[in-house]
């Protein structure tokens, strides 16, 4: 429901450990958006096999971030940038997954649904279809959010909402259109299903109680008081609350999944009906005035470190469509409007950001150690690399600037060949994959022998020397064997600029689990081929941790590395000028997602001969 007194809005999905479906090791996926970016997240032994759908149009992906995940919920957290409506959200189990408790954990299926063939086999279906299931009422809890003063339920799919629920509606409506404080407050019921075609949604019908310390995040309450929506108002503002369960006649027994949808600023129109006595109205101007002359004072101190901390190139602003503040042109500014203190990606703009490399500095050897996630746990151990110690780390030792800068000019060699039309360009040496316009060629392929024109023999041992010493270094600092670790893919060159994205493979500046995106993952590295600020603007790279993010700013020559699951969620800023260069080298503990160091003769592809660009190599 479109309504711009809203910034942001956050969906927490509460998965019913009751649910039929339940098994230990199942996974619970969510898509951006778009098919194509379909990500699975891989829930903790107790999840649950159900996707979560937001409606593709018309909130556009990088308004989507994740926020967490922890047994049995997951919080996301839209971004929205007015006018865009705000997505529904359609959950659907997965059917085929046996409510089998005890299936064992090594039948679970690969956590990437991207690899799971939409169909046959892993169709997707509507949660009103899976079958109902009565279950004993649970003592609900409302989250950390203080008052969600409404709820609604789910009618299954394919039937006609109760008559009940019609009537709620109506009144809800009545009420909005008489302007009702309550009915601003309170959700709309939804005329559609997400995505399950079904009709009309229950109406807006559960204040639940505020969520006392320590009190488990739990699953709905079937049959719950139903005190209307607008009751009690939230402190500072009103969040509002969606459920959805299974409903109908005797579906007060058969809570699956609920939905919480936490509006998280405050209408705006409120605000201005706050009165001011005069008393107040002086403080402020006082307050303005001083606010006025440090401004002036410091403005010049501001700009000089705005130019560093944000890459503003010497020779002015950025261009590209990027007015000055790094608005687009567009007038929504990257990842929607920063009202309520958050930008996009989740950066908080009370400046909760801290620097954890500089690109002035020169790090010897920078560690942070993070508790590990749950997400090794959904995958096969392997003893003496799997993470146990989790973290990330940077050094700017390990390479010099001028073993990258020779990196680099490798990469602009082969970059040069192709190339994306959006702002991302990627160069796989392993699997031969270019960028090439909207598409991806294969170079060994397209070039043949040509490619021995191109690269060197030096080249490949240079970029098989860096591989092997960031990959000593990471096993050194998280104390695993560096033999028990291996190269897996992809592992790519990437170039960025500040192009407009054309298709999805440019959009690189989403939040993402490494281990979510690319499955093999254990141990992430990425060596910076340019430098932050001074060959380009934005493009940071941000750990997002939930009270604060944690920025890399890059620099030739530095390594950045980290366990690749949950506890390192990340995004890269979007480049606002010049070229950003970079290798993504990622590691797997697992021997079958093993892939080779690239050669150069796989250019000279004989029908005999050598071995396959990115085949695994044999165990
Ligand atoms: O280039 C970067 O800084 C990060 C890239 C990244 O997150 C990835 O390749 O998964
Ligand atoms: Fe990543």
């Amino acid at each position: 429901e479109p309504n711009k007194s809203f910034t942001h809005t956050r969906y927490i999905l509460y998965l019913s450990p009751v649910h039929p479906s339940l098994v230990p090791g199942a996974f619970l996926t969510y898509t951006r958006f778009t098919p194509d970016l379909l990500q699975a997240h891989p829930s903790p032994p107790s999840g649950s096999p159900l996707r979560f759908t937001p409606q593709l149009p018309p909130v556009p992906p990088h308004l989507l971030q994740v926020l967490h995940s922890r047994r049995g919920a997951l919080q996301v957290q839209v971004h929205q940038a007015p006018p865009h409506a705000l997505p529904s959200i359609a959950l659907a189990c997965l059917p085929g997954v046996p409510a089998h408790p005890a299936r064992p954990r090594s039948a679970v299926p690969a956590p990437l649904s991207r690899r799971c063939p939409p169909a046959p086999g892993c169709p997707v279906v509507p949660l009103s279809l899976c079958p109902p299931v009565p279950v004993p009422p649970l003592p609900l809890c409302a989250g950390s959010f203080a008052s969600l003063s409404a709820a609604e339920r789910v009618p299954r799919s394919g039937r006609p909402a109760g008559r009940g629920e019609a009537r709620r509606a109506h009144r809800w409506r009545r009420r909005r259109r008489d302007g009702s404080a309550a009915a601003d407050a309170a959700p709309r019921p939804r005329q559609r299903r997400a995505g399950a075609g079904a009709g009309p949604r229950g109406p807006p019908a559960q204040q639940v109680p505020a969520r006392g310390p320590g009190c488990p995040l739990l699953p709905a309450v079937p049959g719950a008081a139903a005190p209307r929506p607008g009751g009690a108002a939230a402190p500072g503002g009103a969040p509002v609350g969606r459920r959805a369960g299974s409903a109908g006649p005797g579906s007060g027994t058969e809570p699956r999944v609920l939905v919480t949808r936490v509006l998280c600023s405050e209408p705006r129109a409120r605000k201005g009906r706050v009165q001011q006595d005069a008393r107040g109205r002086w403080l402020k101007a006082a307050i303005l005035l001083l606010l006025l002359s440090a401004a002036a004072g410091g403005g010049l101190v501001a700009w000089n470190r705005l130019r560093s901390q944000d890459g503003i190139p010497e020779g002015g602003m950025p261009v590209d469509g990027v007015t000055e503040g790094g608005i687009p042109a567009d007038g929504i500014p990257e990842g929607g409007i920063p009202a309520d203190g958050v930008t996009e990606g989740g950066i908080p703009a009370d400046g909760v950001t801290e620097v954890l490399a500089h690109r002035s500095d020169h790090l010897q050897d920078k560690f942070v150690q993070v508790p590990c996630s749950e997400d090794y746990e959904s995958h096969q151990r392997f003893a003496g690399c799997t993470p146990r110690k989790c973290g990330r780390g940077v050094t700017d030792a390990v390479i010099t600037r001028e073993e990258a800068e020779r990196i680099r000019r490798i990469a602009e060699r082969g970059l040069s060949l192709g190339g994306s039309d959006g702002g991302a360009s990627i160069l796989d040496l392993h699997s031969g994959a270019l960028s090439l316009g909207k598409h991806f060629v294969n170079l060994y392929r397209y070039f043949g022998d040509k490619i021995q024109d191109i690269f060197t023999e030096d080249d490949f041992a240079l970029y098989r020397d860096v591989r092997q010493r960031i990959q000593q270094r990471i096993a050194q600092v998280f104390g695993i064997s560096s033999s028990a670790m291996y190269l897996t893919k992809p592992t790519f060159f990437s170039r960025m600029n500040s192009t407009g994205a054309k298709t999805t493979h440019d959009e690189y500046w989403h939040p993402h689990v490494d281990k979510v995106t690319y499955g093999s993952f254990d141990y992430t590295s990425l060596l910076y081929l340019s430098d932050y600020s001074k060959d380009f603007g934005g493009g940071r790279f941000v750990f997002m941790d939930a009270d604060s993010n944690k920025t890399v700013e890059p620099r030739a020559g530095r390594v950045s590395f980290f366990t690749s699951g949950s506890e390192n969620l990340h995004r890269v800023e979007r480049v606002r000028w010049g070229t950003r260069f970079a290798i993504t080298i990622s590691f797997t503990c697992d021997p079958q997602h093993r892939i080779a160091d690239p050669q150069l003769s796989w250019g000279d592809r004989s029908p005999a001969g050598g071995e396959e660009p990115g085949r695994k190599l044999p165990l």
